[in-house]
C-alpha cells in the first residue's frame, strides 16, 4: 500500500481547502489535497458562481421589461432557457482552471481524487494510499439537507446540486425554503419566465426584518408568491405540496432549499478522536478540533456558511499550521449579501442584536436611497441603509438597495478596523456615487450635535460678531 508522509493534508477541494493548500504550499510546506468530487467544491460548481450567473441573465431579462421610466419601450424578452444554462456553465468553465488539479499540481500540491477517511488520529486513507500528516485540515463543506417531509422521495426534488443543469424551463417552480438560496433562485426563475411559489417557513430568517421586508415586497411585486409562516407537511407525485395549515400548492418542478447539513459522514471522525455535532466539527476560536493535529475550515467548521468565510478561515489556519503562531477566527466583522434585486447586505449586529447587546447606548440611523442623486439617475431609489452606532463607532450595518453587496465593503472595513464614524465623515467620496449613502448616514450621527445644538449656535454667533 502506498504511503505518503506530509506536513499538511487538506481534505476537500472547495473554497476553504483550496485556499489552505495554495497558501501553505507557496510558503514552503509539503501539502496533500484530497478531493472526491469536483475541484472548486460547491461555490464554483453548484453555489455562488452558477447562481450569480443565472441571476445576471435574469437581470438582463428584467431590464428589458422595465425601461419605460427611461423612455425606452418595454418588451417581453424571448428567453431560451437552455441557452441561459449554457451561459451559466460557460462562466463555470472560465473560472474552473483557477481551481483545477493541474494548477494545484503546478504549485507543488499532491492532489488525490477520492474519498478520505481517518484510520487513526494521525492517518487518513484515500483508496489504497495512506497519508500521515503533521496537520490535517477538514474542509469538506456541506450538502443540501432534505427535510424529512413525507412523500419527498416520490418526486424529483431538485437541490442546488441539480437545478443549474436543468435544461427545460419549469412552468411553475415550487421552492421549499425562504433563505438566501430560495429567494435568489425564486427571483431569477420568475424573471426568466417561470411562475414561482416559495413555501418559506420564515423568509430571510437571518436578516434584519425591516430591510428583508423591502426585498420580499419587490419579489412579490414581480410576481413571486411567497407563503410565509408555513412549512411543507407532505409532497405527492404530480407535484402537489400540502402545507401544514392544510393548503395545497401544485407545481411542475420542486426545488428544496431548506438549509444545509455538514459533510462529515464519510470521514470516520471517531477514529481520529475529532468531536463533532450535526452543526459541524467542534472547534475553538483557533479552528482546532479536539484532536490538536486536526483543524476545520469553511462550512465544515459549523459557523457562517459563505465562501469568504472559508477563505478567511484558511488564513487563520495557515498562520497556525505553517508558522506555528497563535491565531483566532472572529465573526463580528464578517459581511454577507443576498444577491436579489435589491441586494440585501449585513455586517456586524442587526438592530435587534445591537439593542440587546447595548441597550440605550445604541443609536440607529436610517439613510434612504431616494435621497441619493446617483440612485435617482439610475432609477434605483428603493433602498435603505441602517447604521447601528455605539460610542461613535459602527457596530452593525444593514443595507437593502442597488449594489448593497459592494456598499457593505466600506462598513466591513470600518467594523474590522474599529474605525470611528468621524473618520468616515472626513473621507471625500466621488459625486455622484451610491456610497454617499454611507457617508450621509455617518454624517447624520453628528448633525443633531452640530445643527440642533443651542451652545454651538451661541458660539458661532459670538465668533461671527468678532470676525473681521
Ligand atoms: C446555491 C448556493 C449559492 C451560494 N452563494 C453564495 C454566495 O453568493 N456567496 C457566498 O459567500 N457563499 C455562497 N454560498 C455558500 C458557499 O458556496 C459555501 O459557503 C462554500 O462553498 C463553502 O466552502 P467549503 O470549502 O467549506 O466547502 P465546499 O465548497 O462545499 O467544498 C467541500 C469539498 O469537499 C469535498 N469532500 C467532502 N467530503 C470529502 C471527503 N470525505 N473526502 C474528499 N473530499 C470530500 C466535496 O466534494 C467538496 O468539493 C452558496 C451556496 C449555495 C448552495
Ligand atoms: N448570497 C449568499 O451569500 C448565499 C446564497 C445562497 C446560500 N448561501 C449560504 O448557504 C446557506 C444555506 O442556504 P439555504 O437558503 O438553504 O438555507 P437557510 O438555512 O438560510 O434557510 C432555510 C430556509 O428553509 C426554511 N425551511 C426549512 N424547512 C422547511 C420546510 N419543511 N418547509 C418550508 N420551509 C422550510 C427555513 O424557514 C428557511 O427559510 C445560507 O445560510 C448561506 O450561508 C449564501
Amino acid at each position: 500500500m502506498p504511503r505518503i508522509e506530509t506536513d499538511i493534508c487538506v481534505i476537500g477541494g472547495g473554497s476553504g481547502g483550496l485556499s489552505v493548500a495554495a497558501g501553505a504550499v507557496q510558503m514552503g510546506a509539503r501539502v496533500v489535497l484530497i478531493e472526491a468530487g469536483e475541484m472548486g467544491g460547491d461555490c464554483l460548481n453548484a453555489g455562488c458562481v452558477p447562481s450569480k450567473a443565472l441571476i445576471a441573465a435574469a437581470k438582463h431579462a428584467q431590464a428589458m421589461r422595465s425601461g419605460a421610466g427611461f423612455g425606452i419601450a418595454p418588451v417581453e424578452p424571448e428567453i431560451d432557457f437552455s441557452a441561459v444554462k449554457d451561459h451559466v456553465f460557460r462562466v463555470i468553465e472560465t473560472i474552473a482552471p483557477i481551481d483545477s488539479q493541474e494548477r494545484f499540481e503546478k504549485l507543488g500540491v499532491t492532489v488525490l481524487r477520492d474519498w478520505a477517511r481517518f484510520t487513526s488520529p494521525e492517518e487518513v486513507q484515500v483508496g489504497e494510499t495512506t497519508i500521515r500528516a503533521r496537520r490535517f485540515v477538514i474542509a469538506t463543506g456541506s450538502r443540501p439537507a432534505l427535510p424529512p417531509i413525507p412523500g419527498i422521495d416520490s418526486v424529483t426534488a431538485h437541490t442546488n446540486e441539480t437545478i443549474f443543469a436543468l435544461r427545460e424551463k419549469p412552468e411553475h417552480l415550487v421552492i421549499i425554503g425562504g433563505g438566501p438560496i430560495g429567494m435568489e433562485m425564486a427571483q431569477a426563475h420568475q424573471r426568466l419566465g417561470c411562475r414561482v411559489t416559495v413555501i418559506a417557513g420564515k423568509a430571510l430568517p437571518k436578516d434584519d426584518p425591516e430591510t428583508a421586508a423591502i426585498v420580499l415586497a419587490r419579489l412579490r411585486a414581480e410576481g413571486v408568491e411567497i407563503i410565509e409562516g408555513v412549512h411543507a407537511a407532505s409532497v405527492a407525485p404530480g407535484l402537489s405540496v400540502t402545507l401544514d395549515d392544510g393548503r395545497q400548492v401544485t407545481g411542475s418542478h420542486l426545488l428544496v432549499a431548506a438549509g444545509r447539513k455538514v459533510a462529515l459522514d464519510r470521514l470516520n471522525l471517531e477514529a481520529a478522536g475529532v468531536a463533532f455535532t450535526d452543526k459541524g466539527v467542534t472547534v475553538g476560536d483557533d479552528l482546532r478540533s479536539t484532536n490538536r493535529r486536526v483543524y476545520a475550515v469553511g462550512d465544515a467548521a459549523g459557523g457562517m456558511q459563505f465562501t469568504h468565510v472559508a477563505g478567511y478561515h484558511a488564513g487563520v489556519v495557515i498562520r497556525s499550521i505553517v508558522f506555528g503562531l497563535p491565531s483566532k477566527a472572529k465573526t463580528a466583522h464578517i459581511p454577507w449579501t443576498t444577491y436579489t434585486e435589491p441586494e440585501l447586505a449585513q455586517v456586524g449586529l442587526t438592530e435587534a442584536q445591537a439593542r440587546e447587546a447595548h441597550g440605550d447606548r445604541l443609536t440607529v440611523l436610517r439613510q434612504p436611497f431616494h435621497d441619493n442623486d446617483r440612485a435617482q439617475t439610475e432609477d434605483q431609489t428603493e433602498g435603505l441603509l441602517k447604521l447601528m452606532v455605539v460610542g461613535g463607532r459602527p457596530v452593525g450595518v444593514s443595507i437593502v438597495g442597488a449594489h448593497a453587496g459592494e456598499l457593505i465593503g466600506l462598513w466591513a472595513l470600518a467594523i474590522s478596523a474599529r474605525i470611528k464614524l468621524s473618520a468616515l465623515t472626513g473621507a471625500v467620496l466621488p459625486y455622484p456615487t451610491l456610497n454617499e449613502v454611507s457617508k450621509r448616514a455617518a454624517g447624520a450621527y453628528f448633525s443633531p450635535k452640530l445643527f440642533d445644538n443651542p451652545m454651538v449656535k451661541h458660539v458661532v454667533r459670538l465668533i461671527q460678531r468678532f470676525l473681521p
